[in-house]
């Protein structure tokens, strides 16, 4: 076949699809009318993950040509404009724009939704709670440095749930106006500097390395000259109208876990976690009373996490705060119990949110 025929060939599915596609926002567009009338929420993470992995199935059983992570990120972008159809929706995130959060942010939601750059944690809880975004994205744990506390604070006296969260990877890129070979110096956040450290030894030895207050910071010092370069993500050189000279250029892989703040707890799965705080009196065999409370359910305490508690009160008794992610999801009756037994024992329990399992290695 000449070439002219298979892009006359090309040119008839594109027609198709984009009938089908049209079909398929005009359901959307309905499945939004149904929603807007029962007050549900227009983003459904889990109705999207059976979705896609119903597709990913399909694509193998037929022995499709394209890999999961395209047939992902394909309908990653159809499903962002469907969301965009049913109402504008708002994300607020952990900015600057360009960062790690934004990138995780639009893995997620795609490119058709809004999104509102935060300029700090507590900023992001804010445009949540004041409905000035629909959801917000936060870090929440590294797979190389444990949790992100100050998200977890934050979490504590909060009206706000997490209604979702994901895993992505942070793959930092090298970006610069100039080529390989004209690179001088390298900009970067310490932390970012110190987790490609060995790959900036291989191959740039002779480059000088400096250090950025934050990323975006160091793409901006990249674009000054193009002798210089700089530490970063993807996005961030896009919007810089920087070059990726490299790619993933990480020591070793490493994964963040972002959560999905909401106004509304997410509907059960019949696969989820639940993350809750335990706030109880500073005793001997505190915790293990917690725990006890769980183990007789049959709940699994999947991580602990325990943080200083602060009072202005002088005299009251100390007390220890442990966040546990349990199994299961809090309408479950065994949850209910095991919360009613920790209850009895004078601790405060705070349910900060019920999720689809996300597994560190599950995915891109
Ligand atoms: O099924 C729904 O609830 C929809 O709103 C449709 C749809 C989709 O495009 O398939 C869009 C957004 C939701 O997050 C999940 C799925």
């Amino acid at each position: 076949m000449s070439l002219e025929d298979i892009r006359t060939k090309i040119d008839r599915v594109d027609r198709e699809l984009l009938k089908f596609l049209n079909e398929r926002a005009d359901l959307v567009h309905q499945v939004g009318e149904i929603k807007r009338k029962e007050g549900l929420e227009i983003y459904a993470p889990d109705r999207e993950e059976k979705l896609l992995l119903k597709l990913i199935e399909l694509n193998q059983k037929h022995k499709g040509r394209l890999p999961e992570k395209s047939i992902r990120a394909i309908y990653r972008e159809i499903i962002s404009a469907a969301l965009a159809l049913e109402q504008d929706l708002r994300i607020g995130y952990l900015g600057p724009a360009g960062s790690w959060t934004h990138q995780a942010a639009i893995s997620r939601f795609g490119n058709s939704v809004l999104y509102v750059s935060e300029a700090s944690t507590e900023d992001v809880f804010e445009c949540v709670n004041s409905q000035e975004a629909d959801y917000g994205v936060l870090p929440i744990e590294h797979s190389t440095e444990g949790a992100v506390h100050h998200t977890l604070d934050h979490l504590v006296d909060s009206p706000l749930q997490i209604y979702s969260q994901f895993l992505w990877r942070t793959e930092t890129v090298l970006m610069s106006n100039g080529s390989r070979d004209t690179v001088d110096y390298i900009y970067g956040h310490p932390q970012v500097i110190a987790q490609c450290r060995k790959w900036l030894t291989v191959n740039f030895p002779d480059a000088e390395l400096r250090e950025a207050p934050s990323t975006s910071q160091a793409a901006a010092f990249a674009c000054e000259h193009p002798a210089s370069a700089a530490l970063g993500t993807a996005l961030g050189a896009e919007l810089q109208g920087l070059k990726i000279i490299a790619s993933s250029i990480d020591d070793s892989a490493s994964q963040a876990r972002f959560i999905i703040l909401g106004r509304r707890p997410a509907p059960a799965t019949g696969n989820d976690n639940t993350l809750l705080m335990v706030t109880a009196h500073d005793k001997v065999g505190a915790l293990f009373e917690i725990l006890e409370a769980f183990v007789k359910q049959g709940i699994n305490v999947r991580h602990i996490e325990n943080r200083p508690v602060t009072t202005d009160e002088v005299g009251l008794p100390s007390r220890v705060r442990f966040f546990l992610e349990v199994t299961g999801h809090c309408h479950d009756e065994g949850l209910k119990k095991a919360q009613e037994d920790v209850g009895g024992d004078g601790a405060h329990i705070k349910i900060l949110g019920s999720y689809p399992v996300s597994n560190w290695g599950d995915r891109d």
